[in-house]
């Protein structure tokens, strides 16, 4: 099989997580007979940097012409006096939005051989976490007016927070359809006891449901839905929520399981043109030192061999890949306890590489 990919190294750690896995995909190439070609391209601090622009539009132009897009992150303190239509992460919102990408799901799910980085009480961890948050990704706050003005000699500042009946119900079919293959439970998190756009979410979920009898539904507040995750996991299949809900939720899921630097994500569209990257940023205070774990990343990449390429076993030699250099006891310092070996970045890219 032969495929485009389009490369986003992005800022601080970007570059050293993307190498990784762009070395695992080659791994993959080799192993089963595959052609990736690769297009790298700019996006975030270094767009701004080279460009003076967080995405250009050749940016957009090559991922839309490819098969799949790998992200690394973006961002860092080094653009942070740039006016805010040019900061880093407006790339990011820019780009999810051209390429229509309104569904990222981003598992939590606890590998065995992490049992001990679980923060969580022993009791609580072996019931089990294996659920994904669908975050809606190109509407709500984010992408409602940003505006700051003066009044009464104060400065006052506006977000607005909107959604359609449309852009919640292609998101609520997304979760549903996921946890029809999975233990059919969606659990649907908004705050509607205070939001508008919260009591619109909730109803139109509840319409949806009608379509999945299969398919068990419940509602839950923000506010609540942060304790339960960590109070017990098990009880969530899938976690369906708002964008700016899911961007907290999904960070809080992640530590339960480990590390932020462990988790993959994947955001889709109505195609087959997704965007593959780990759910944590670009690190800046560990950025240069080899110290990033590069698992989400490589996970990532596992993700968009088997979502965009519906390359099924490749995905899964890299997830088993992984597995196995886990149950060798190496670990990244975020993932680091007594009687493992520490390894950096690349070498923990290497071993996963070599394990493939
Ligand atoms: N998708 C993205 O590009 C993305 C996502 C989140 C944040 N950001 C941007 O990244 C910059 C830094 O944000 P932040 O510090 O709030 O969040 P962050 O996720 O970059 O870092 C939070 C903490 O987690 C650690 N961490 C993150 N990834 C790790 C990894 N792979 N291995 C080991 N440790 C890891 C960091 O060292 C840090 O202590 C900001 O500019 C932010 O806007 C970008
Ligand atoms: C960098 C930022 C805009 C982004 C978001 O909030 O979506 C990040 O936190 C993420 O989770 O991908
Ligand atoms: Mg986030």
């Amino acid at each position: 099989m032969e495929k485009k990919i389009a490369v986003i190294r992005g800022d601080g750690i970007g570059p050293e997580i993307v190498n990784e896995a762009v070395a695992v995909l080659d791994a993959v190439a080799t192993r089963f007979g595959h052609t990736f070609r690769y297009s790298d391209v700019l996006m975030g601090g270094c767009a701004i940097d080279e460009c003076g622009v967080p995405l250009p539009q050749a940016t957009v132009d090559a991922c839309l012409a490819s098969d799949a897009v790998l992200l690394g992150a973006v961002g860092g303190p080094k653009w942070d006096a740039v006016p805010k239509e040019l900061r880093p992460e407006r790339g990011l919102l820019g780009l999810r939005g051209a390429l229509g990408l309104y569904a990222n799901i981003r598992p939590a799910r606890l590998f065995p051989q992490l049992r001990r980085a679980c923060p969580l009480r022993p009791e609580i961890a072996d019931k089990g976490i294996d659920f994904l948050v669908v975050r809606e990704l190109i509407g709500g706050v984010y992408f409602g007016e940003h505006r700051s003005e003066q009044v009464d000699g104060q400065e006052k500042a506006t977000d607005i927070m909107a959604y359609s009946e449309e852009e919640i119900r292609r998101i609520a079919h997304v979760a549903f359809r996921l946890a029809e293959k999975r233990r059919k439970k969606v659990t649907s998190v908004d705050k509607a006891n205070v939001l508008a756009t919260s009591r619109l979410w909730r109803r139109v979920v509840a319409q949806v449901a009608q379509g999945y009898p299969d398919v068990e539904l419940s509602h839950m507040y923000v506010d609540n839905c942060a304790m339960q995750i960590v109070r017990d996991p098990s009880q969530f299949d899938v976690i369906v929520t708002e964008n700016l809900f899911g961007d907290i939720l999904s960070d809080e899921a992640s530590i339960i399981t480990g590390s932020i630097g462990m988790i993959p994500s994947a955001s889709l569209g109505g195609g087959t043109l997704g965007l593959y990257e780990p759910i944590h940023g670009s690190a800046p205070d560990i950025a240069g030192t080899d110290a990033a774990d590069p698992i989400g990343t490589i996970l990532a990449a596992a993700e968009l061999l088997r979502d965009s390429f519906d390359l099924m076993e490749e995905a899964r030699a890299v997830e088993d890949a992984v597995s196995r250099v886990l149950d060798a006891g190496y670990r990244c310092g975020d993932i680091m306890t007594k009687g493992c070996t520490a390894v950096g970045c690349r070498e923990m890219g290497r071993l996963i590489r070599e394990a493939i």
